[in-house]
This record gives C-alpha cells, structure tokens and sequence, in this order.
C-alpha cells in the first residue's frame, strides 16, 4: 500500500502520534509525505519515509500528482480547520483530486484510524 502522511504544524505532533501508534502497519507501506511532516515522522519514528517538497512549496501538488497517476492508494491529510494557509489553492486542489480519482482521505485522526483499519486491517 502507498500511503501519504499530511500534516500542517499545529497537527504534527498528532500526525507523529497517530504514526507511532500505526508504526507496524505503516511500516509496510510505502510512505509519501509533505518535507515538513516527512521530516518530523521519519526522525520520531524511524520509519522511511518519501519527502516531497514542503507544502506551501509545491508539496501538496506533487503529491496531488502522484493520485493522479493512480500512484496513492490512501491518504492522511491531517488539516487545520483554524488557522487560513497561503497555498489554499493547493490544498483544494489535492483534496478535488482524492475525489476525482475516488482515494480514500481522511482529514482528522478519528477518520484516519477507519482509513488504516480498513486498508491495513488495523485500528
Ligand atoms: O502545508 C502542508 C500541507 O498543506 C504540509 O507541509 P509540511 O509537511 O511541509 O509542513
């Protein structure tokens, strides 16, 4: 399974959480990330992880890409519903494209613990 792990900053430390509690399942995916988040998981957790760019740099668009190409099988995208984000537009646009390509995506870690125990067979 290829997974990819959002989070913006005031969502990191749950992002680091959830992936510890999920760190056997997670482990046997491939793991695609944002640079920030992907930095943060891969120094607390151990795992590898595939970092793309950060993402008010380009980062929610390359992974945007790789679902269009079928290349996603899931996504966790922990966002923060309070605080207004500069690439917006990216954000949007990574989300439309979960739709278009029907990926499952959850947005808060309630949703992504269905999403890993429905793809992974694990809560
Ligand atoms: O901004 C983000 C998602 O919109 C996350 O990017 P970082 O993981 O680089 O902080």
């Amino acid at each position: 399974m290829r997974i990819a792990l959002i989070a913006h900053d005031e969502l990191k430390d749950e992002m680091v959480e959830f992936v510890t509690a999920h760190a056997d399942a997670l482990g046997q995916c491939e793991l695609v990330t944002t640079g920030t988040t992907g930095k943060r998981i891969a120094d607390e957790t151990g795992l590898a992880v595939n970092r793309q760019a950060s993402g008010p740099y380009g980062g929610d668009l390359q992974i945007g890409a790789k679902i269009a190409d079928g290349a996603i099988d899931g996504v966790v995208f922990l966002r923060d519903p309070l605080t207004a984000q500069a690439h917006e537009p990216d954000i949007s646009a990574l989300l439309r494209v979960c739709d278009v390509k029907d990926v499952p995506l959850a947005t808060n870690v309630a949703s992504a613990e269905l999403l890993v125990d429905g793809l992974l067979g694990e809560a």
